[in-house]
C-alpha cells in the first residue's frame, strides 16, 4: 500500500513534484521528506474514499475537505498520474518554450464555471490566469468550415450589414432564417415522445439543413458527437421543455424574456448561492470582462494547484498507481469495503465517491453486462494534434473553427472535427512592447491597479497589472499554434485508430487544405484521448434514473457518483457534479449524486430588462 508521501511522488510528473516540494514549507525542497499521513486528534466524522484522481476526483476531495473538515479522505488513482484529461505540457522550440494542451484548454466563468472562477480565487491562481477580453477576436470570432471555406459566425459587434450579408449569401445559412421565422407555426410534439435525437428535434422545429450545416458543427465542438444520436432532452432541456409547455421553442424563449427564465429549483438555489460569494473585487471586475480564461501553464495548473492544496491537508491521502479491484457494501450497511488490486486486505470506508467512468464503476462493483449498476453510456475517442509553426498569423484572428457533418467528404476526407487557434488565448511577445499597447501610459495603468480598477491591455485583462503579462508561449518571436481535433463519432466503428505519425499526417493535411499551411511544424504533439467524451445519446436521462435507482438500492447512500457522464461533459460540469455530490453527502441525504435527474420542480427567475448588461444577467442567473 502506498503511503501519502510515496503516493504523491509517483502521482505527479517530475515538474509537479518539484513545484510542490518548493512550495511546501515542511519539505525543505526535499520530496522524500514529505510528512506521512497524520490523523486529526478528534475522531473523523466520515472516512471517505474517492475513486479516480482526475479533475472530478480532485474537486470532490477539495469540496469534502472544505465542507467536512473532519473527514478522512483517501484518493485512489489507478495510474501514476493525477489530473486525468487535463494535460498541459511545455515543449522546447528554437527561441524558448511553448505550451501544448492535450485536452481542454479554456474555462468559462459563467453558470457552472462560477465554481472554476471561485477556485481561481481560493487556490490563489488569479495572478497566473490569462483573461482574454470579451471583445477580443478569440471571444468573438468563431468560424464554421462549410462547404469549402471558413464562415465567420454572425455577432452583434460585426454590424448589421456584415451579418445580414453573411446570412443572405453563405450556403451554411440556407433555410436558417425562414425556418427560424416559421418555427412558431409548427405543431408541438406528442406527449408520448419521451426523447429524440437533437437532429430529429431541430429538424422538426427548424430544418434538417440547419442541423447538418450548423448545429452538428456546434455539437462537434462540445461533444465530438453525432447530432443524429445525441439526446435533445439531455442536451437542450430548456428548449425541449419550451416545446412542451409553450408550444414552440421561440414562444418559450420570448416568454423567458418577458417573464423570466424558468429553471429547476435546484439550479435556482445554486445560482443564488453563487451570487452571495465574497469575491475579490478586482477578480470580479476582471471576470466580468472575460468569456473564457486559462492559465499561463495551461489548465494542468488547476489540477496541480488542487493537488498541492490537498497535500497540505493532514486528513487527505493520495494512493496513486493503485487500481481498485472491487468494492462491496458491508453486511450491516454501515461501510463500503475497497480491495485494491495488489493489496492483501480490503479496507473499510463510511462512504465512497466514484469519479470513475460508468464502465470502470461497473467493473469495480462487479456489476457489468445486463446486471450493470450503470447502464451502458457510450463515449468517443478524440485525437488532438498540437502543431506549432514558426510563421505568425497563419490563421485568421479568432477562436478556431468547427466542421459540420454536412461538409462534403472531399473537403474533409480526414474526418476532422475542427481546429483551435491556440495563439489567440494568450498574450505574445508583441504584448511586452509598450508601443504596441492600445493604452501606452503605464503609470496611468499602475495607478488604476492601485485603485482596484480593471486594467485592459490589447485583448487581455491584466489582473493586478504585472510587469509582464502571463504568456503561455515563452518565445522571442511569435509563431502560430493550432490544435487539430480528429475522430469523435467519425471513428465509432473503426477497428483501429491512426497511430502518431498517421495522426500528424492527417492534421497537416487538414491545415494545408483549410488554411493553406504548407510549412513544416517546428513542434508537434499527437495525443490519443481514448473514450474521453461520454455521449448523451437518446434515452440518456432514463439511463441515469436507472443508475440512480440501482446505486440507491444496492449501496444505501454509501456510494455516490460524480463525473462527466451525467450532467455535462466539460471541466466546469465536472466541478459542479463534485460540488453537488459533496453537498449531498454533507447534508446526509440518502443520495447517489444522481438524485436531481428528471426533477420537475421549476421556478422562474426575474426577467432581464432590456438595456441591462449581459454580464449582469449572467451573474443573476
Ligand atoms: C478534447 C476535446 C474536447 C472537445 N470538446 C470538449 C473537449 C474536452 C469539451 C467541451 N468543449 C467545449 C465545451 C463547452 C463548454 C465550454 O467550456 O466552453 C465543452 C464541454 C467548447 C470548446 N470547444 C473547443 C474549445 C477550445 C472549447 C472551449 C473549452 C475547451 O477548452 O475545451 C474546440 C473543440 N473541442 C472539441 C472539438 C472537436 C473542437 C473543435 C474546434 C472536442
Amino acid at each position: 500500500m502506498l503511503r501519502r508521501g510515496h503516493g504523491l511522488i509517483s502521482a505527479l510528473q517530475v515538474r509537479q513534484a518539484h513545484r510542490i516540494a518548493s512550495a511546501c514549507t515542511t519539505c525543505n525542497g526535499n520530496v522524500t521528506a514529505l510528512r506521512p499521513y497524520s490523523t486529526d486528534p478528534q475522531a473523523p466524522t466520515h472516512n471517505v474514499a474517492i475513486l479516480g484522481g482526475g479533475i472530478t476526483g480532485l474537486a470532490s476531495a477539495y469540496y469534502l475537505a472544505k465542507e467536512l473538515p473532519r473527514a478522512k479522505i483517501t484518493i485512489y488513482e489507478a495510474s501514476d498520474r493525477i489530473g486525468g484529461w487535463l494535460s498541459s505540457k511545455r515543449v522546447p522550440v528554437k527561441d524558448g518554450t511553448i505550451l501544448f494542451e492535450a485536452g481542454p484548454r479554456t474555462l468559462r466563468p459563467s453558470a457552472n464555471g462560477v465554481l472554476a472562477a471561485r477556485l481561481v480565487q481560493e487556490l490563489d491562481l488569479a495572478k497566473d490566469t490569462i483573461f482574454p477580453q470579451r471583445t477580443s477576436p478569440a471571444a468573438r470570432n468563431r468560424y464554421v468550415y462549410y462547404p469549402d471555406h471558413l464562415v465567420r459566425m454572425p455577432h452583434p459587434a460585426f454590424g448589421i450589414a456584415e451579418n445580414v450579408w453573411s446570412l443572405w449569401t453563405e450556403p451554411i445559412f440556407q433555410t436558417a432564417i425562414w425556418s427560424g421565422l416559421t418555427e412558431i407555426t409548427k405543431d408541438a410534439r406528442s406527449d408520448k415522445v419521451e426523447d429524440e435525437s437533437v437532429g430529429d428535434f431541430f429538424s422538426r422545429r427548424f430544418s434538417k439543413t440547419v442541423v447538418d450545416r450548423i448545429l452538428s458543427a456546434v455539437l462537434h465542438g462540445i461533444y465530438a458527437g453525432d447530432a443524429w444520436q445525441l439526446s435533445a432532452k439531455s442536451l437542450f432541456p430548456g428548449l425541449w421543455r419550451d416545446e412542451a409547455t409553450a408550444g414552440s421553442v421561440l414562444a418559450g424563449v420570448l416568454k423567458a424574456r418577458a417573464d423570466g427564465l424558468e429553471v429547476t429549483k435546484r439550479e435556482a438555489d445554486y445560482l443564488q448561492e453563487m451570487k452571495s460569494y465574497a469575491w475579490d473585487p478586482l477578480l470580479k471586475a476582471t471576470l466580468k470582462d472575460t468569456t473564457v480564461f486559462t492559465f499561463k501553464d495551461g489548465l494542468g495548473m488547476l489540477s496541480d494547484r488542487l493537488v498541492r492544496h490537498l497535500y497540505d491537508q493532514s486528513n487527505v491521502e493520495f494512493r496513486t498507481s493503485t487500481p481498485v479491484d472491487h468494492i462491496a457494501l458491508s453486511e450491516d450497511r454501515s461501510s463500503v469495503s475497497i480491495k485494491a488490486k495488489d493489496a492483501e486486505q480490503a479496507e473499510d470506508f463510511t462512504h465512497v465517491i466514484s469519479a470513475l467512468s460508468p464502465s470502470h464503476l461497473n467493473f469495480v462493483t462487479k456489476q457489468a453486462g445486463p446486471e450493470a449498476l450503470v447502464p451502458h453510456i457510450p463515449s468517443v475517442t478524440v485525437m488532438t494534434v498540437n502543431l506549432y509553426f514558426r510563421t505568425p498569423d497563419l490563421n485568421p484572428p479568432g477562436f478556431g473553427y468547427v466542421i459540420p457533418q454536412a461538409t462534403p467528404f472531399e473537403n474533409n476526407p480526414e474526418r476532422a472535427l475542427g481546429v483551435v487557434f491556440d495563439t489567440a488565448y494568450s498574450p505574445g511577445p508583441q504584448d511586452l512592447d509598450l508601443s504596441n499597447w492600445q493604452i501606452t501610459d503605464a503609470d496611468q495603468l499602475k495607478q488604476a491597479r492601485d485603485q482596484g480598477q480593471l486594467i485592459n491591455v490589447n485583448d487581455f485583462a491584466w489582473y493586478n497589472m504585472p510587469d509582464r503579462p502571463n504568456m503561455q508561449d515563452d518565445v522571442k518571436e511569435r509563431g502560430t499554434k493550432l490544435t487539430v481535433m480528429l475522430g469523435g463519432h467519425w471513428w465509432n466503428d473503426w477497428p483501429v485508430f491512426p497511430d502518431e505519425q498517421e495522426g500528424l499526417a492527417l492534421a497537416r493535411s487538414v491545415v494545408e487544405r483549410h488554411l493553406g499551411i504548407k510549412e513544416e511544424p517546428e513542434a508537434w504533439s499527437v495525443n490519443m484521448q481514448k473514450d474521453c467524451i461520454p455521449q448523451y445519446t437518446v434515452g440518456h436521462e432514463q439511463r441515469l434514473k436507472t443508475a440512480h435507482n440501482n446505486i440507491s438500492r444496492e449501496y444505501k447512500g454509501r456510494l455516490r457518483v460524480a463525473g462527466s457522464w451525467m450532467s455535462g461533459v466539460g471541466v466546469n460540469d465536472c466541478l459542479r457534479s463534485a460540488y453537488d455530490v459533496v453537498r449531498g453527502l454533507r447534508d446526509g441525504k440518502d443520495g447517489t449524486g444522481l438524485e436531481h435527474i428528471g426533477t420537475n420542480e421549476y421556478v422562474r427567475l426575474k426577467p432581464v430588462r432590456p438595456g441591462r448588461k449581459v454580464e449582469d444577467k449572467a451573474e443573476t442567473e
